[in-house]
């Protein structure tokens, strides 16, 4: 049988994912990922890498079936000793009191008494908290491991900005897009829009605890410590904004008194890709395409579950222009 060619586009950790998902899936496939940018200047690469939906409003069923099948693959991507990624454990504070259901995922969930707290809260406006342990995930290395076992299963990659999708009718049999915030352009795409978040990469060894609460966070990777955060809708301005470092810096530092000795590494902004719930589905409209983006402030926690769903869509669609 004719092997089905497949392009997907965006090569941030949606795009990668799904292609490796979709060779995975169907193993006479030719699939190309067509991208503007690639890792490190993605989004993704921005991301924290906290294992947490955050700023997604899905259908919480969705959100433990996709964070599920993500802790999965972490576990795989862990086995082989990689870096980027860890268990953590930490806190995660609140000012009205809300433990929901995708807690149930998580490890070692603990809601915290009323003693508890009051060694653990340190503004007035924390009254509720869960002390639970859950992963992180570096996107850019992890990204980098998905990438090399991509080429070894024969993909290809190509740089380039696509203005219309119908540029690649002629080359593909299936289009997947996973361009995130592009989507708006790329598919006129209305409903998605950007939620601006800035962070400062630290290093403060002796802080091995994450700290969350309704303003800020900080959160462990392999060797740094991510100071968050902002969420700021419809901002599509990407430059660091210094008072706001400070800000974050110092509440960050109200909250976890260990990170005053912190030393300052980077600054960064990026925008989520934001919208009412992923569009993870066939195009109804344009028929052999897939979609697979806005996946809010939680990309990386939904990513494996995402690609896997979007692989067996395109399995679908190969599997419907078999019989034509
Ligand atoms: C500050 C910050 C912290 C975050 N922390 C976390 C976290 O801790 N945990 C978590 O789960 N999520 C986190 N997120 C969210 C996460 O980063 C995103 O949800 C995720 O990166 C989206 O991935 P993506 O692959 O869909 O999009 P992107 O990473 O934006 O990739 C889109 C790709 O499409 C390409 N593209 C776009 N348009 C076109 C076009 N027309 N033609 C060709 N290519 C195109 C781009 O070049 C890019 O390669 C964070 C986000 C921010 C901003
Ligand atoms: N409960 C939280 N504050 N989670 C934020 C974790 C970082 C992130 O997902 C983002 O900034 O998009």
């Amino acid at each position: 049988m004719v092997s089905p060619k497949i392009a997907v586009i965006g090569a941030g950790i949606n795009g990668v994912s799904s292609a490796l998902a979709i060779q995975e899936k169907i193993p006479n496939a030719e699939v190309t990922i067509i991208s503007e940018k690639f890792s490190p200047n993605t989004t993704s690469d921005v991301a924290a890498g906290l294992i947490e939906p955050y700023l997604c409003d899905d259908d919480v069923n969705k959100i433990i079936r996709w964070t599920k099948a993500t802790i999965h693959r972490i576990q795989e991507y862990m086995a082989e000793g990689n870096d980027g990624a860890e268990e953590m454990s930490g806190y995660w504070i609140q000012s009205v009191k809300e433990v929901p259901k995708w807690l149930e995922v998580m490890k070692n969930v603990n809601v915290l008494s009323e003693q508890e707290m009051k060694q653990i809260a340190k503004r007035p406006e924390h009254k509720f908290g869960v002390f639970y342990s859950t992963w992180y995930l570096e996107p850019t290395p992890y990204i980098k491991w998905e990438t090399e076992k991509f080429l070894k299963n024969g993909g290809r990659i190509v740089q380039r900005k696509v203005e219309n999708i119908r540029e690649l009718d002629k080359d593909f049999d299936v289009i997947v897009n996973c361009s995130g915030l592009g989507s708006k352009k790329l598919v006129g795409d209305n409903g998605i829009y950007p939620t601006r978040g800035q962070i400062i990469k630290v290093s403060c060894p002796k802080v091995k605890h994450f700290f969350l609460d309704d303003q800020y966070y900080a959160l462990l990777n392999d060797s740094t410590i991510t100071l968050g955060g902002t969420k700021d809708q419809h901002q599509w301005d990407v430059t660091v904004n210094p008072k706001l470092a400070q800000k974050i810096f110092e509440g960050n530092c109200v909250n976890v008194p260990s990170l005053r000795s912190a030393r300052i590494l980077s600054h960064h902004v990026d925008l989520r890709p934001s919208r009412a719930t992923v569009r993870l589905e066939i195009d109804s409209k344009l028929g052999k395409l897939v979609h697979n983006y806005g996946h809010g402030g939680s990309g990386i926690t939904l990513h494996w579950g995402c690609a896997l769903e979007c692989a067996a869509l395109v399995e679908q669609l190969v599997a419907k222009r078999a019989k034509l």
